[in-house]
């Protein structure tokens, strides 16, 4: 079970003001075709299985997908660190992948790459499965001291700075994923 925030539609607000804005609709729009041709250069022609990690991915990986013109299957993985909160704690499995992984090339999609846990566990579990190779692809890459020992995503989007961010995908204790750029909470909301 996720642990439930409750905020009201005026302390969002609030949130959102006092937001910085850090990449606009544009510069998201833009990430998203790099993204988009950098893939499709790596992968066209290897039939992958793309697996949005939920919940975060289902923005940008619904936008991404319309950028890739080739042949892919798509299912998804649920698992969660952070639930609902601003802190990451162990990674839990909520949803494993429907699709044999076997032989595949996969290319797990999130909207964050943070300390790294969850793509960490996410490629050793597709490999545990027999994945042929496994390829990561980041809408918001966020560079820091507790990141996983040698973890980087394949494809990154936008690099974010490190601060509670949130928008294109990305929460604010369960709200705001919703927005259409990426802004970094105030110190004062990261609590
Ligand atoms: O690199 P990490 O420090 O492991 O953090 C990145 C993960 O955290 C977020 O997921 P979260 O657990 O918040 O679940 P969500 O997708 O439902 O927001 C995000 O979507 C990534 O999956
Ligand atoms: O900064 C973040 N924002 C939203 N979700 C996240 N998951 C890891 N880091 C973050």
């Amino acid at each position: 079970m996720t642990q439930g925030v409750e905020l009201t539609a005026e302390q969002l607000a609030g949130v959102l003001e006092r937001a910085e804005c850090l990449h606009d609709a544009d510069a998201i729009e833009a990430a998203l075709n790099r993204l988009g041709e950098q893939i499709t250069a790596v992968m066209a022609d290897t039939r992958p299985l793309v697996l949005g990690v939920m919940t975060g991915a289902i923005v940008p990986m619904g936008r991404l997908l319309n950028r890739l013109d080739f042949p892919l299957e798509i299912d998804y993985i649920h698992a969660t660190r952070y639930h609902k909160t601003t802190t990451g704690r162990e990674l839990v499995w909520l949803a494993r992948p429907q699709t044999p992984l076997r032989d595949r090339h996969v290319l797990i999609v999130d909207d964050i790459l943070d300390e790294g846990h969850t793509f960490r566990g996410l490629i050793d579990e597709c490999l545990e499965h027999g994945a042929a190779s496994v390829h990561t692809a980041v809408l918001a890459d966020k560079p820091n001291a507790g990141r996983v020992p040698g973890l980087a995503a394949d494809f990154v989007g936008l690099t974010v700075p490190e601060r509670y961010v949130f928008g294109a995908g990305m929460d604010y204790k369960g709200y705001l994923r919703n927005v259409d750029a990426i802004y970094a909470a105030d110190p004062a909301d990261e609590d």
